[in-house]
Protein backbone atom coordinates (compact mmCIF):
# COMPACT_ATOMS: atom_id res chain seq x y z
CA UNK A 1 0.00 0.00 0.00
CA UNK A 2 1.64 3.54 -1.04
CA UNK A 3 1.83 6.21 1.88
CA UNK A 4 -0.24 9.39 1.33
CA UNK A 5 0.95 12.88 2.03
CA UNK A 6 -1.23 14.67 4.42
CA UNK A 7 -1.30 17.21 1.48
CA UNK A 8 -2.59 14.68 -1.13
CA UNK A 9 -6.43 15.94 -1.77
CA UNK A 10 -6.52 19.06 -0.19
CA UNK A 11 -8.41 22.02 -2.07
CA UNK A 12 -5.42 24.56 -3.15
CA UNK A 13 -6.39 28.11 -1.60
CA UNK A 14 -8.57 30.17 -3.79
CA UNK A 15 -7.59 33.06 -5.31
CA UNK A 16 -8.22 36.42 -4.09
CA UNK A 17 -11.43 38.10 -3.92
CA UNK A 18 -13.09 41.42 -3.66
CA UNK A 19 -14.44 42.87 -0.05
CA UNK A 20 -14.15 46.39 -0.89
CA UNK A 21 -17.39 48.31 0.79
CA UNK A 22 -19.75 50.97 -0.65
CA UNK A 23 -19.15 53.95 -1.46
CA UNK A 24 -18.57 55.82 2.04
CA UNK A 25 -18.17 52.68 4.04
CA UNK A 26 -15.21 52.95 6.67
CA UNK A 27 -13.15 49.70 7.26
CA UNK A 28 -14.24 48.87 11.35
CA UNK A 29 -11.17 47.60 13.15
CA UNK A 30 -13.06 44.73 15.54
CA UNK A 31 -9.84 43.49 17.12
CA UNK A 32 -9.50 46.27 18.73
CA UNK A 33 -12.68 46.76 20.27
CA UNK A 34 -13.49 43.22 21.33
CA UNK A 35 -9.81 41.60 20.78
CA UNK A 36 -8.83 38.82 18.71
CA UNK A 37 -11.33 36.21 19.87
CA UNK A 38 -13.46 36.12 17.01
CA UNK A 39 -11.27 33.70 15.05
CA UNK A 40 -13.75 31.25 14.32
CA UNK A 41 -15.15 33.55 11.22
CA UNK A 42 -13.13 36.23 10.93
CA UNK A 43 -9.69 34.03 11.65
CA UNK A 44 -8.34 33.57 8.45
CA UNK A 45 -8.58 36.19 6.15
CA UNK A 46 -6.79 34.89 2.97
CA UNK A 47 -7.93 31.02 3.97
CA UNK A 48 -11.10 28.77 1.77
CA UNK A 49 -13.00 29.17 4.84
CA UNK A 50 -14.78 32.79 5.71
CA UNK A 51 -13.23 35.52 4.56
CA UNK A 52 -14.80 38.72 6.21
CA UNK A 53 -14.59 42.47 6.61
CA UNK A 54 -16.20 44.68 8.43
CA UNK A 55 -16.84 48.23 7.91
CA UNK A 56 -19.30 51.27 8.98
CA UNK A 57 -21.46 53.25 7.36
CA UNK A 58 -22.08 56.92 7.53
CA UNK A 59 -24.85 56.29 10.31
CA UNK A 60 -22.62 54.19 12.53
CA UNK A 61 -24.24 50.48 11.12
CA UNK A 62 -22.13 48.16 10.97
CA UNK A 63 -21.84 45.88 7.59
CA UNK A 64 -19.83 42.42 6.57
CA UNK A 65 -18.50 41.53 3.31
CA UNK A 66 -18.24 37.97 3.28
CA UNK A 67 -17.14 35.44 0.94
CA UNK A 68 -18.22 31.74 1.84
CA UNK A 69 -15.79 29.31 0.67
CA UNK A 70 -15.49 26.08 -0.14
CA UNK A 71 -14.97 24.51 3.35
CA UNK A 72 -18.51 26.03 4.34
CA UNK A 73 -20.34 23.78 2.44
CA UNK A 74 -23.59 22.01 3.60
CA UNK A 75 -25.72 21.15 0.20
CA UNK A 76 -23.42 20.19 -2.06
CA UNK A 77 -22.46 23.61 -3.89
CA UNK A 78 -24.37 26.05 -1.49
CA UNK A 79 -23.47 27.21 2.20
CA UNK A 80 -24.06 24.91 5.23
CA UNK A 81 -26.86 26.39 7.43
CA UNK A 82 -24.68 26.46 10.37
CA UNK A 83 -22.13 28.65 8.64
CA UNK A 84 -24.17 31.11 7.93
CA UNK A 85 -25.49 31.30 11.51
CA UNK A 86 -22.04 31.41 12.67
CA UNK A 87 -21.47 34.46 10.08
CA UNK A 88 -24.71 35.93 11.40
CA UNK A 89 -23.74 35.63 15.22
CA UNK A 90 -20.69 37.19 14.72
CA UNK A 91 -21.52 39.72 12.88
CA UNK A 92 -24.57 40.36 14.28
CA UNK A 93 -23.30 40.30 18.49
CA UNK A 94 -20.33 42.73 16.72
CA UNK A 95 -23.07 45.32 15.94
CA UNK A 96 -24.52 45.39 19.71
CA UNK A 97 -21.01 45.86 20.37
CA UNK A 98 -20.29 48.32 18.18
CA UNK A 99 -22.89 50.56 19.25
CA UNK A 100 -21.56 50.20 22.66
CA UNK A 101 -23.01 47.53 24.27
CA UNK A 102 -21.00 45.02 25.98
CA UNK A 103 -22.56 41.64 25.08
CA UNK A 104 -22.93 37.91 24.46
CA UNK A 105 -25.68 36.48 22.11
CA UNK A 106 -28.29 34.85 24.11
CA UNK A 107 -30.69 33.90 21.50
CA UNK A 108 -30.54 33.76 17.92
CA UNK A 109 -33.50 32.83 15.31
CA UNK A 110 -32.28 32.89 11.63
CA UNK A 111 -34.54 32.11 8.56
CA UNK A 112 -33.14 30.14 5.93
CA UNK A 113 -34.34 31.95 2.57
CA UNK A 114 -32.29 31.01 -1.00
CA UNK A 115 -29.62 28.37 -0.74
CA UNK A 116 -26.17 30.51 -0.54
CA UNK A 117 -23.86 29.42 -3.62
CA UNK A 118 -20.38 28.82 -2.67
CA UNK A 119 -17.15 31.29 -3.47
CA UNK A 120 -20.00 34.02 -3.16
CA UNK A 121 -19.48 37.82 -1.92
CA UNK A 122 -22.68 38.58 0.05
CA UNK A 123 -22.76 40.90 2.92
CA UNK A 124 -24.50 41.66 5.90
CA UNK A 125 -26.07 44.92 7.18
CA UNK A 126 -27.44 45.20 11.13
CA UNK A 127 -29.40 47.65 13.05
CA UNK A 128 -29.46 47.57 16.46
CA UNK A 129 -33.55 47.65 16.73
CA UNK A 130 -34.08 48.17 20.82
CA UNK A 131 -32.32 48.17 24.02
CA UNK A 132 -33.68 48.04 27.13
CA UNK A 133 -32.57 46.83 30.20
CA UNK A 134 -29.65 44.55 29.38
CA UNK A 135 -31.90 43.07 26.39
CA UNK A 136 -30.54 44.59 23.19
CA UNK A 137 -32.19 43.52 19.56
CA UNK A 138 -30.04 43.26 16.95
CA UNK A 139 -31.93 42.86 13.14
CA UNK A 140 -29.62 41.94 10.28
CA UNK A 141 -29.81 40.25 6.57
CA UNK A 142 -27.53 38.24 4.44
CA UNK A 143 -27.92 39.30 0.97
CA UNK A 144 -26.43 39.88 -2.74
CA UNK A 145 -28.04 42.57 -4.76
CA UNK A 146 -31.89 41.75 -5.12
CA UNK A 147 -31.65 38.19 -3.56
CA UNK A 148 -31.74 37.64 0.60
CA UNK A 149 -30.27 34.48 1.45
CA UNK A 150 -30.76 34.51 5.40
CA UNK A 151 -32.11 36.64 8.02
CA UNK A 152 -31.98 36.53 11.70
CA UNK A 153 -32.98 38.22 14.84
CA UNK A 154 -30.52 37.92 17.71
CA UNK A 155 -31.07 38.97 21.30
CA UNK A 156 -27.93 40.14 23.16
CA UNK A 157 -27.35 40.24 26.91
CA UNK A 158 -25.75 42.96 28.31
CA UNK A 159 -22.55 41.45 30.36
CA UNK A 160 -22.34 43.14 33.87
CA UNK A 161 -18.83 44.92 35.10
CA UNK A 162 -17.63 45.25 31.52
C1 LIG B 1 -17.43 35.49 22.27
C2 LIG B 1 -16.76 35.69 23.60
C3 LIG B 1 -17.76 35.93 24.69
C4 LIG B 1 -17.04 36.07 25.98
C5 LIG B 1 -17.55 37.27 26.71
C6 LIG B 1 -16.41 37.91 27.37
C7 LIG B 1 -15.86 38.96 26.91
C8 LIG B 1 -16.39 39.58 25.72
C9 LIG B 1 -15.31 39.99 24.86
C10 LIG B 1 -15.43 39.99 23.57
C11 LIG B 1 -16.66 39.59 22.86
C12 LIG B 1 -16.34 39.57 21.46
C13 LIG B 1 -17.19 39.56 20.48
C14 LIG B 1 -18.65 39.59 20.60
C15 LIG B 1 -19.21 39.55 19.25
C16 LIG B 1 -19.52 38.44 18.68
C17 LIG B 1 -19.28 37.13 19.29
C18 LIG B 1 -20.28 36.24 18.82
C19 LIG B 1 -21.40 36.23 19.81
C20 LIG B 1 -21.36 34.96 20.54
O1 LIG B 1 -21.28 33.93 19.94
S1 LIG B 1 -21.42 35.01 22.22
C21 LIG B 1 -21.26 33.27 22.61
C22 LIG B 1 -22.59 32.55 22.58
N1 LIG B 1 -23.40 32.94 23.69
C23 LIG B 1 -23.25 32.40 24.88
O2 LIG B 1 -22.43 31.54 25.09
C24 LIG B 1 -24.19 32.92 25.96
C25 LIG B 1 -24.42 31.88 27.03
N2 LIG B 1 -25.42 32.38 27.98
C26 LIG B 1 -25.08 33.15 29.01
O3 LIG B 1 -23.91 33.43 29.28
C27 LIG B 1 -26.23 33.65 29.84
O4 LIG B 1 -27.37 32.86 29.67
C28 LIG B 1 -26.56 35.14 29.56
C29 LIG B 1 -25.34 36.04 29.89
C30 LIG B 1 -27.02 35.33 28.09
C31 LIG B 1 -27.71 35.58 30.46
O5 LIG B 1 -27.47 35.08 31.78
P1 LIG B 1 -27.50 36.03 33.06
O6 LIG B 1 -27.58 35.12 34.25
O7 LIG B 1 -26.42 37.04 33.02
O8 LIG B 1 -28.83 36.86 32.92
P2 LIG B 1 -30.34 36.37 32.99
O9 LIG B 1 -30.50 34.92 32.75
O10 LIG B 1 -30.93 36.91 34.29
O11 LIG B 1 -31.03 37.15 31.75
C32 LIG B 1 -31.07 38.58 31.73
C33 LIG B 1 -32.33 38.94 30.95
O12 LIG B 1 -32.18 38.42 29.61
C34 LIG B 1 -33.21 37.48 29.33
N3 LIG B 1 -32.66 36.37 28.56
C35 LIG B 1 -31.46 35.76 28.75
N4 LIG B 1 -31.28 34.79 27.88
C36 LIG B 1 -32.37 34.78 27.11
C37 LIG B 1 -32.78 33.99 26.01
N5 LIG B 1 -32.00 33.03 25.54
N6 LIG B 1 -33.97 34.24 25.46
C38 LIG B 1 -34.77 35.21 25.92
N7 LIG B 1 -34.44 36.02 26.95
C39 LIG B 1 -33.28 35.78 27.55
C40 LIG B 1 -33.72 37.03 30.69
O13 LIG B 1 -35.06 36.60 30.59
C41 LIG B 1 -33.57 38.29 31.50
O14 LIG B 1 -34.64 39.16 31.20
P3 LIG B 1 -35.43 39.97 32.36
O15 LIG B 1 -34.40 40.85 33.00
O16 LIG B 1 -36.48 40.76 31.63
O17 LIG B 1 -35.98 38.96 33.26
Amino acid sequence: MSETSPQQGAESICPPVDLSGDAGWVPFDAPSLVGESLRFVSGEPDGNRFRVRYYRDSEQHLHARIWFGPETEGPPGHAHGGAVSAVMDEALGLAAWAAGYPIVVGNLNISFRTMLPLQKVVTVESRVVSAQGRKVMVHGRLFCGDAVYAEGECLCITLPGR
